[in-house]
């Protein structure tokens, strides 16, 4: 068990971890998802006593790292896969380190082949992939055979064959009963991965949830709905379906993507209005939805577009020529995409939406504090908005200083 109570750390006048507090518990593998920049790495090397937190403390299994007997042994951790001494191999670096932790050699080679570096176990480091260097970093943390295991983006560099290893490895260490801390901005492996999520944004507590609870709460399904291509049909059932208080947004394929409604409910109004369906399908938010709407707020680093001035030939009559791109319609990180259109941000005062950045340290809150209701997920019409994690719609007493209050909540024994 990881436990943080009111974790801080600041680095003269920049606040990177800020009143943090969680627990990360044995038997389950626990993400910890963040836009750059939010605090994901300073947090680890807190846990693994690299970093002096400011205030508030950090254990592992009730004690500070370094009070922990013989932490290695205990913890192990991948943090920065480049951290190893280029001219030395493989098999050399885990030696030295199993030396250091009163290791015995045998594990090396047994970790070599967990990992799959037998064959080049004997070759300098400095030549290796990206890919091979995490795997090196995996074999490293898994050397003492420890309860808890913290791993900052383990899948980073490796290809799909890797992905999947990573996958199953870091679940069969929670089956084990161990302590499993993941890092990672691959949402798609994260929702196979991951049991519970920990999200953090400019250093602050987001959500701290199960996977499912997660989704649901932080995003809106759909209907998809298809007509046959004929004329005024498509208008016929998007009033009755507007009539009957459902949101229609006609997709691009001709389809209509309806919110708030049931499926049977859509069908009795496609029924009535003697309008017949192709399909009718119902469609669930991903994992990368639900986190990038979340956290749309909290992105320090946006790209805007390239308008690519004097590098652009125009096409004939204003075209776009071969291989050229359209410019695009939004910014990454810009919400239009993942915000269901026109319903309010969760988070957002008064179910607005959200500000484009949210609040500077010591500003007020954009995200409403008060603790995550307990219990399943909300449940609403098909598509109906997200209920919102926090019950209280109104700033707190903050200290100076003091940020949003952290969506927290402890589920878990039906998470997966
Ligand atoms: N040693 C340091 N000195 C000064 N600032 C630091 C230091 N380490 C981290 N920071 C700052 O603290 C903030 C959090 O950084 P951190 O590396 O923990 O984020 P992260 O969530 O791991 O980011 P990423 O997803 O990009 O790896 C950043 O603004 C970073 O610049």
């Amino acid at each position: 068990m990881i436990e943080a109570r009111g974790l801080t750390k600041r680095y003269g006048t920049k606040t990177a971890v800020y009143n943090l507090s969680f627990q990360v518990r044995p038997g389950l593998v626990t993400g910890f998802l963040g836009p750059n920049g939010s605090g994901k790495s300073t947090t680890m090397r807190m846990i693994l006593g690299l970093d002096t937190p400011t205030s508030g403390e950090v254990t592992v299994s009730g004690r500070p790292y370094r009070q922990l007997p013989n932490a290695p042994r205990h913890v192990g951790a991948l943090l920065d896969a480049k951290a190893v001494h280029g001219g030395r191999s493989a098999r050399q670096h885990l030696l030295c380190l199993a030396q250091l932790s009163g290791i015995p050699a045998r594990r090396v080679d047994e970790v070599l082949g967990v990992v799959g570096l037998k064959e080049v176990a004997g070759k300098r480091s400095k030549g290796f992939s990206l890919g091979m260097g995490q795997r090196l970093g995996i074999a490293a943390a898994l050397l003492g055979d420890p309860q808890v295991l913290l791993f900052d983006e383990p899948v980073n560099g490796l290809d799909p064959e890797g992905i999947h290893w990573v996958r199953n490895l870091m679940r069969r260490l929670a089956s084990e009963g161990r302590t499993v801390f993941v890092s990672s901005h691959l949402m798609s492996e994260m929702a196979l991965t991951a049991d519970h999520l920990i999200v953090i944004g400019r250093g602050q507590l987001l959500a701290d949830m199960g996977v499912k609870d997660f989704i649901a709460r932080n995003s809106t399904g759909y209907a998809l709905v298809r007509t046959p291509d004929e004329p005024g049909v498509r208008e016929k059932l998007t009033a009755a379906l507007h009539e009957a208080g459902g949101g229609v947004q006609p997709e691009q394929d001709g389809a209509l993507r309806v919110t708030g409604l049931e499926l049977p409910r859509i069908s009795d109004l496609a029924h009535q209005a003697d309008v017949r369906l192709w399909e009718l399908s119902p469609h669930h938010a991903s994992l990368e939805e639900a986190y990038m709407r979340l956290t749309q707020g909290a992105v320090d680093y946006r790209s805007t577009h390239d308008p690519r001035a004097g590098f652009q030939q125009p096409g004939p009559q204003g075209q776009t020529l071969p291989g050229q791109l359209p410019p695009p319609a939004t910014g990454y990180g810009q919400p239009q995409p993942y915000a269901p259109q026109g319903a309010p941000h969760p988070y957002a005062p008064q179910g607005g939406q959200l500000p484009p950045q949210a609040p500077a340290y010591g500003q007020a809150p954009a995200y409403p504090p008060g603790p995550v209701p307990q219990g399943p997920p909300p449940q609403g019409g098909f598509g109906a908005p997200p209920a919102p994690h926090h019950a209280a719609p109104a700033a707190p007493a903050a200290p100076p200083q003091a940020p949003a209050a952290p969506a927290t909540d402890q589920p878990d024994a039906e998470d997966r």
